[in-house]
């Protein structure tokens, strides 16, 4: 089933061409949108809307045409948007109750379901008090609110981790799991950090300069490589344990690295396994010099790590851009790398 399709779909400015002929198949579940600040993200989503139109291609969302039929789009589809966009002077209650007044329920049904989601993002008796003294993180869960507050089949969630610290970003990505979990709801949510979509998103699709990099199952980039971490105790005989194991592997032909950046690091080896014989090598010198195996396991990709040393050399999409966004896009993408990891 298909919850969003997009078919050569592109949008130009007349500096810009923030989308650039993307084709992309998007189903039910958790989708995350990834790309640097610019790549054509929030442009998308306003174009899936029916709010903005695209320069040429199409695009369906839950079977409707984003060219013609954008209110029956909205009435199905909630939508976060990425800025600030809420009034500081009235209650968390009063705004998500107008905004479900807005969709179309009843006076008491939208006061109903208006308690029931503020609950669910995990706002209690603060809703009564003016949005305008809450923090980031209650205001994203605000207008993470007034997006699920009419019961929609999709919801669109424009970089909902903005400006949260890390315990409010996981917080936030616990959340979004929990909207398609408890609820159904299918999830399109975008972000410029890629590691951070990781364990939270079924599917992935990584755009760049408006144009689609990647498109395919968080497993799929994640899929197992043929890199084997190890981690070995240390003795009496051998007081530095891994420096041990990582010279009897060299003496035998067999390279080793330091897992920099990996828990346990100094005492983390990576070797690339050849096969079955590379398992059974290390644990005869492990065994041969009397050291315990703490783990042995085949490491997984990081998102970040596919996106950096694959598809970012098929090539440089800033010829697309205006002038003044060539560099700029270049840095940012390296930045969010550099996060994402
Ligand atoms: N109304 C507009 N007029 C002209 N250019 C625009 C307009 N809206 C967006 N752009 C440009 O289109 C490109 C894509 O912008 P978009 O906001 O979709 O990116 P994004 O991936 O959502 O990034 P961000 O997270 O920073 O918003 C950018 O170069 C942006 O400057």
């Amino acid at each position: 089933m298909t919850v969003i399709a997009t078919e050569s779909l592109s949008k130009r400015y007349p500096r810009v061409t923030a989308l650039d002929r993307l084709s992309v198949d998007i189903g039910p579940g958790v989708t995350g949108l990834v790309g640097a600040n610019g790549a054509g993200k929030s442009t998308l989503i306003k174009i899936l809307l029916g709010l903005s139109p695209a320069t040429e291609g199409r695009a369906e969302v839950l079977g409707h045409d984003v060219a013609t039929e954008g209110a029956a789009i909205r009435e199905r589809v909630g939508y976060m948007p990425e800025h600030d966009c809420l009034p500081p002077d009235v209650s968390a209650t009063e705004f998500v109750v107008h905004m479900a007044r807005m969709s179309g329920l009843p006076p008491a049904a939208a006061r109903e379901r208006t308690a029931d989601t503020l609950r669910h993002v995990g706002l209690y008796e603060e809703r009564y008090r003016p949005i305008g003294g809450y923090s980031t993180g209650m205001k994203q869960r605000v207008k993470l609110a007034q997006a699920l507050v009419h019961d929609p089949q999709l919801v669109f969630l424009d970089e909902p981790t903005n400006g949260l610290d890390p315990v409010g970003r996981d917080e936030m990505l616990g959340l979004i799991r929990r909207v398609h979990r408890d609820f159904g709801i299918s999830v399109l949510v975008t972000s410029h950090l890629l590691g951070e979509l990781e364990r939270t998103c079924d599917h992935v699709v990584v755009i760049d300069g408006g144009r689609l990099l990647r498109s395919s199952s968080t497993t799929d980039f994640t899929r197992t490589t043929t890199t084997l971490a190890i981690e070995v105790t240390d003795s009496d005989e051998h007081p530095d344990g891994t420096r041990a194991v990582r010279e009897a592997l060299r003496a035998r032909g067999v390279a080793t690295e330091d897992g920099t950046g990996l828990p346990g690091a100094g005492h983390v080896l990576l070797l690339t396994a050849e096969g079955e014989e590379t398992y059974d090598l290390v644990r005869d010198v492990i065994a041969d010099l009397g050291l315990g195996l703490v783990r042995m396991e085949q490491r997984r990709h990081r998102i970040s790590e596919v996106f950096r040393t694959g598809d970012r050399d098929h090539g440089d999409h800033g010829g697309h851009h205006g002038d003044d966004h060539d560099g700029e896009h270049g840095g940012q993408q390296k930045e969010a790398v550099g996060h994402g990891g």
